[in-house]
């Protein structure tokens, strides 16, 4: 660690830069009140919250030194910029990601270099725009979650039902066949893949969590299950249609498969099912925890779902091209309001690999600014914080923290507003993922007159998984149309 500082120090003077702010630390050595700091923020369900609280104390960017290791947070657009995208292959997710290898391979979101380029040009055709409003198939799921809404006034918690809804569609659109946990039966295969699949990635979590303690968890047989059997059962799909390719439909528009797409650039088993299973981890719920927010939101604001419902009168299901949901103005004001003030992704990290600068955050010598470059070296942790990003006053008026769409006929955001990331490693599903939230959120505005809100608590209370999800859901109560 010693050796670690002086290099630091050596590097900060030959470059002109400066420290940034440091968080007072009552452990100088393992810096462990920092990690329980955060544990505790964790529990009392505050985290992004308080982080925010951070960057008002030590400013917008600032370092702190949990397990002896030194993170840097920024808030601040021109360092978030340069490291997605300005200097990206300086920095990397593989040393933070890796323990999730065990359960996902080494996919597109595991890896760095190379590896990462070609994952990611594999899986780009299946995401080009063209193809992604398969509006047919995702009707069927969206039809089936409307059987499960009751009827006027009842009360239901819209969060467990958005799950299901994004998991039949991202599981269809992935490997081919739908997991139906819409349906009244899900097919068991289906349900098994689930559980193990959650349980993985909680074991998952731990192991990031513990860092390189995680080692003491290796006979873990639960995991290590776990992992098998969802590997397993993606094995079958690949052999499904590694077997017998999907003959071409008599529709006139081709529908798009992740799986049967990587079939035709690689017949590798392994690689397919590592690709599969990465996608699927980054996208099977951030959709569903979009769309939970959005009606957290919209049901405590009944002014804006109004506004919503006379910007739709007139319009039928059948209108609901991609096309058309994209030029309705205010309702696309509002899935960009939601996203800005609750971001399912609400912060990203990644590990610096090469000596490097960023360009704004140290102090001056005399303290009285703090747009010094900062000295960057191998194994720093950048944790880049889009909660805090989408605050700004500047940027998006003085009232940042109110729901108010109408900002957005004004905000001109560039790296400020990065709810899908940016640069070189920007969500490639972003259209795919706002034609769901957009589809389903204005078919529920043809069929219903009113959403309540229906939870005694008023405020968002967070619950951090991988996403920043509302902990008490969407409880609301509907008044048909
Ligand atoms: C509202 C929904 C979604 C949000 C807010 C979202 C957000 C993001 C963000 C912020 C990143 C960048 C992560 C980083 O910088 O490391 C990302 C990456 C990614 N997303 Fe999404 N995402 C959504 C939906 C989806 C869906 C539905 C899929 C797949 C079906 C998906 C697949 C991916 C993949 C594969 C990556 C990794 C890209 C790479 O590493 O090059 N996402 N997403």
């Amino acid at each position: 660690r010693l050796q670690a500082r002086a290099a630091l120090s050596r590097a900060t003077a030959q470059h002109g830069c400066a420290a940034p702010p440091t968080v007072p630390s009552k452990d100088p050595v393992f810096g462990l009140d920092t990690v329980f700091e955060t544990f505790k923020r964790m529990k009392d369900k505050c985290r992004m919250r308080e982080t925010f609280e951070d960057a008002q104390r030590y400013g917008h960017t600032f370092q702190s030194f949990p397990f002896g290791r030194r993170t840097i947070t920024t808030t601040s657009a021109k360092n978030i910029q340069t490291v997605l995208s300005l200097q990206h292959e300086k920095f990397g997710v593989g040393p933070i990601r890796s323990p999730a290898t065990h359960m996902l391979g080494k996919g597109i979101i595991m890896n760095d270099g190379k590896v990462w380029e070609h994952g990611r040009s594999m899986i780009r055709p299946a995401f080009t725009r063209t193809n992604i409003a398969d509006r047919e198939m995702f009707e069927v799921h969206v039809e089936r979650l409307f059987d499960l809404l009751p009827e006027d006034g009842e009360v239901v918690d819209l969060q467990p039902l958005f799950d299901k809804l994004i998991l039949d569609s991202s599981s269809e659109f992935i490997f081919g066949r739908s997991f139906a946990s819409l349906l009244p039966t899900t097919p068991l295969d289906s349900e098994a893949f689930l559980s193990a699949f959650n349980a993985a990635q909680g074991g998952v979590g731990i192991r990031v969590l513990l860092g390189k303690m995680r080692f003491i968890l290796f006979r873990d047989k639960k995991f290590n299950e776990a992992c098998s059997l969802i590997q397993d059962y993606t094995q079958k799909h690949i052999d499904r249609v590694l077997k017998e390719p999907e003959k071409p439909s008599d529709s006139k528009r081709e529908r798009v498969i992740l799986l049967n797409e990587l079939a035709k650039e690689t017949s590798d088993r392994n690689e397919l099912c590592s690709q599969l299973l990465n996608v699927f981890f980054a996208g099977r719920d951030t959709p569903a925890v979009a769309l939970t927010n959005i009606f957290f939101l919209l049901s405590r604001h009944p002014d804006v779902w109004k506004k919503c419902r006379d910007e739709v009168q007139g319009l039928q299901k059948k209108d609901l091209s991609f096309e058309k949901l994209k030029s309705l103005r205010y309702i696309q004001h509002v899935i960009n309001e939601a996203f800005r003030l609750l971001p399912p992704v609400a912060t990203q990290s990644r590990t610096c690999l090469t000596p490097t600068t960023l360009p704004t955050g140290g102090v001056s010598p005399d303290s009285t600014s703090n747009d010094l470059p900062i000295a960057v070296l191998p194994g720093d942790t950048l944790l880049l914080n889009f909660y805090t990003l989408h605050r700004s006053p500047t940027v998006f008026g003085p009232d940042p923290e109110s729901f108010r769409p109408e900002r957005w006929v004004d905000a001109r955001p560039g790296w400020e507003f990065l709810p899908f990331g940016g640069g070189a490693r920007h969500c490639p599903a972003q259209q795919l993922a706002l034609f769901w939230v957009g589809y389903t959120l204005v078919r529920m505005l043809l069929a219903f007159e009113e959403v309540r809100n229906m939870d005694e608590v008023e405020g968002f209370v967070e619950r951090m998984k991988l996403n920043m999800e509302s902990e008490r859901g969407a409880r609301v109560s509907f008044v048909r149309a």
